[in-house]
Parts: structure tokens; C-alpha cells; sequence
């Protein structure tokens, strides 16, 4: 009883459940978990709140009872059902948008949960399917203690500069900041390069975090010091489904030929970025698997714009040491990878081929200047760290 911790991390495509065991004090080890793909756009029906409602539909979470989403009952059954059986200590979540007011993760309240609400807008592809199985939890078993781990807030080290547009003081009163998002990703590169390579992670490190959302972080020593990712999960690099970084002028032109703001936010976010431009699709294995000119224009949008703020990125560090790929594009996808440390190789960055299609951990040429990394991400486990710390410290 009481003995593991629940970890659920919605993103705009997939959700993933991790269990932890707390058997031994102190320390987290992974017990068991799953991962499932393709929420969305590709099964429109299925979506992350109705996942996490026939997850926990009972309180020892162990049945899975959603009759309309029979592919999702028996992948989260097969593998939950006969697994979990036990109320876990706490659950963590991962919330992307934590808005000015969070710092830090925090346990979850009416008021907290109340405030998150507000920033629905912000994150519209998010915010509401990571605040789904809190609110269900929340309502059906308040005695279970669940933490808010916010993507914005290893982010909020940026400088005043950094952090805001050019915009009127009052527009930056009422919020209207550059958040960056990605940073439990980012918390776990850091963590992994100070472990396994303090040289490294006390250098200049820019980390691109490549999966359907994309976005960028420069850190110096394992701070983050800029991110390409804004106010919403909109700007910066192009996305699977999101257009990343656009002329708000463009915007103004929609509204003036009489598109709706549904019309243009489902658009931004659903109908943009590689999919937009391939007119084929958001998956860029799919991409590259085509001959269409118009895949071949995604790919090369993406490795430009990619190349093109990485770039950018060492204006705020005087530099770069290492560049480190992560998420599911970054870690798996060797020609993109490959076409984006080409657009760089100005800068020296030479990969080396074969260690690049092996996924390497290091896939730099031995005299390339800068180190080039692939590191898989693991948000659910600094999800974990600070849901236990959370509850430890008892914070409200
Ligand atoms: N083997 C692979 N080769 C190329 N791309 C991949 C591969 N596996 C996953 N991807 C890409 O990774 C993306 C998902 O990234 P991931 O970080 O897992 O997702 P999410 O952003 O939902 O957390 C998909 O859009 C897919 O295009
Ligand atoms: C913030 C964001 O874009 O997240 P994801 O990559 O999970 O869509
Ligand atoms: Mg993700």
C-alpha cells in the first residue's frame, strides 16, 4: 500500500503511464509503464482525458472501462489491468503551461487547479488533456495527493531581456512573457550530462528536443539561458502539426479575410508545420518515405529552421560546445539529424556517418569542434523527483 507513485505525461500525440516504486526510501526505480501513440489527429475519438478516465475509473486503478475506445482499453488494460493494484503515495503530472505564477512544481488544489484552468487558452493542444486525469483524480479521490510538474518552469532562469517581446510593460504585467516549454525534458538532459558528463553539461550545450512539438534550450551549466518556444507552444521551430515561428502579421491578414479565431488557432496548431507544407503528413518518417516535392520541401523547411535557431541559440551563450538531440525525432531519426548538422557545418560540426545512423550516444566526428549527443529523454522520471518532492516537502 501506498508504496509506488503514478506518473501521466499527456503530450499533443501520445500519453504515457509510468509506476514507480517507493519500496526503497528515497530512492525511484521505474517499475512499469507504457506509452500510448497517435493521439489526435490519427484516431480523433480517442482522446488523452478519456484514456486517463478508463484508466482510473476505479480507485485501484485497475480497471480500464470506456465502452467507445476498445483499442485504448486493451492496450492500457493489458498492461495496467494486470499490473497496478495499488492506490499509488501520489500522482504526478505534467502540466505544460504553468504561467507566471509557478516557479516549481506544486501539490495540487481547488485553487491551483482553478488558476491552471485559466491558461487553457495558452496551450490549447495541452493544457486540457494534462489537467483531464487531475481533475477526475481530483474529484473522485481528493484524498490522493497529485503534483503539477510545469514544462515552464526550468525555464524560468531567463534573463529580463530573454524573457520578454517588445511589447508595452503592461502587456508583460498581464503575463505575456516568453515561458519556453520542454523544460522536464530539459531538466533531464541537464541532470544527464552533470551526471555522466560534468565537463559537458558546465559548457555550452544547446539541446533540441525534436518530437511532435519541437523547441530548443541554450543552457550554461545546466541553467536554462534561452529557449525558442515563447508565450504558447506555437513559436520557434517548425512542428509536426504547429507552424513554429511565424510574422504575427500573417495572423492579422487571416482575421482580415474573415477567418474566425477557432478557424486560425485549429489551424496553428492542427494543420501547420510539416504536415501543412507536405499536405501528406505530421509523421516525418512518412516524409521521408515519400517522393513528393512537396515531403522533400517539409524536410528541408525543418532541417533549415532547426539549423537556423540552433544558430540563433549561441547569441545567448557565445557559443556552443555541444549540440544534444532528444524526443522522438531527435533520438531516432539519423537523416534529420543529418541534414540539420549540414545546415551548420559552417559553424565546423561534422557528424560521423555511421556512428549517426547507429543513433550513437556521441555521433560527432572525432575533429569536429563541436560534440555532437543523442540522448533519450526521460520527463516521466524527473516528473517522479519532483512529485516525491513535492509531497515531502508538503508544499501547497
Ligand atoms: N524511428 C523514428 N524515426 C523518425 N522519427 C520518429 C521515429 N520515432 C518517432 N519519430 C517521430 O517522433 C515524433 C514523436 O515524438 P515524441 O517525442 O515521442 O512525441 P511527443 O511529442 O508526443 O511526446 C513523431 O512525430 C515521429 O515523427
Ligand atoms: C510543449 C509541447 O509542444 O509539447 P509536445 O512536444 O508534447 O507537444
Ligand atoms: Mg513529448
Amino acid at each position: 500500500m501506498h508504496d509506488i507513485l503514478l506518473v501521466i505525461n499527456a503530450g499533443s500525440s501520445s500519453l504515457k503511464f509510468h509506476v514507480y516504486d517507493l519500496r526503497e526510501p528515497d530512492t525511484l526505480s521505474f517499475a512499469y509503464g507504457g506509452q500510448l501513440s497517435g493521439i489526435g489527429g490519427a484516431h480523433p475519438d480517442f482522446t488523452v482525458r478519456d484514456a486517463a478516465k478508463a484508466v482510473l475509473v476505479q480507485r485501484d486503478l485497475r480497471a480500464a472501462e470506456a465502452p467507445d475506445l476498445a483499442a485504448a482499453q486493451k492496450t492500457l488494460g493489458d498492461w495496467l489491468g494486470t499490473k497496478i493494484h495499488r492506490v499509488p503515495r501520489a500522482v504526478g503530472h505534467r502540466i505544460v503551461h504553468g504561467g507566471p505564477q509557478f516557479a516549481d512544481s506544486v501539490l495540487v488544489s481547488d485553487d491551483v487547479l482553478r488558476y491552471l484552468e485559466t491558461l487553457v487558452p495558452l496551450a490549447p493542444l495541452h493544457q486540457r488533456n494534462n489537467l483531464a486525469p487531475v481533475r477526475v483524480i481530483h474529484e473522485q479521490w481528493p484524498d490522493i495527493l497529485q503534483v503539477a510538474c510545469f514544462d515552464t518552469a526550468f525555464h524560468r532562469t531567463h534573463d529580463k531581456v530573454v524573457e520578454r517581446f517588445a511589447l508595452p510593460q503592461s502587456f508583460y504585467d498581464r503575463g505575456v512573457r516568453r515561458y519556453g516549454f520542454h523544460g522536464l525534458s530539459y531538466d533531464y538532459i541537464a541532470q544527464r550530462l552533470r551526471r555522466d558528463m560534468p565537463e559537458v553539461a558546465r559548457g555550452r550545450v544547446v539541446a533540441a528536443h525534436l518530437g511532435s512539438g519541437a523547441s530548443a534550450c541554450a543552457m550554461l551549466d545546466g541553467r536554462s539561458v534561452e529557449s525558442t518556444m515563447g508565450f504558447t507552444a506555437l513559436d520557434g521551430l517548425p512542428m509536426a502539426t504547429r507552424p513554429g515561428r511565424l510574422d504575427p502579421g500573417v495572423v492579422l491578414w487571416m482575421l482580415e479575410q474573415g477567418m474566425s479565431h477557432d478557424e486560425i488557432q485549429h489551424l496553428l496548431y492542427n494543420e501547420s508545420g510539416l504536415k501543412g507544407l507536405s499536405g501528406i503528413s505530421a509523421d516525418i518518417r512518412d516524409l521521408q518515405a515519400s517522393d513528393a516535392p512537396s515531403a522533400q520541401l517539409a524536410l528541408d523547411y525543418f532541417a533549415y529552421r532547426v539549423a537556423e535557431s540552433i544558430a540563433g541559440l549561441c547569441v545567448a551563450i557565445k557559443g556552443l560546445d555541444t549540440l544534444v538531440f532528444t524526443a522522438g525525432i531527435g533520438e531516432h531519426s539519423a537523416p534529420a539529424r543529418s541534414s540539420i548538422c549540414g545546415n551548420l557545418a559552417w559553424l565546423g560540426i561534422e557528424l560521423d556517418e555511421a556512428l549517426n545512423q547507429a543513433n550513437a550516444p556521441c555521433i560527432s566526428a572525432a575533429r569536429s569542434p563541436i560534440a555532437v549527443h543523442v540522448l533519450p529523454t526521460n520527463e516521466e522520471l524527473v516528473i517522479a523527483q519532483q512529485t516525491l518532492r513535492a509531497i515531502s516537502a508538503g508544499k501547497r
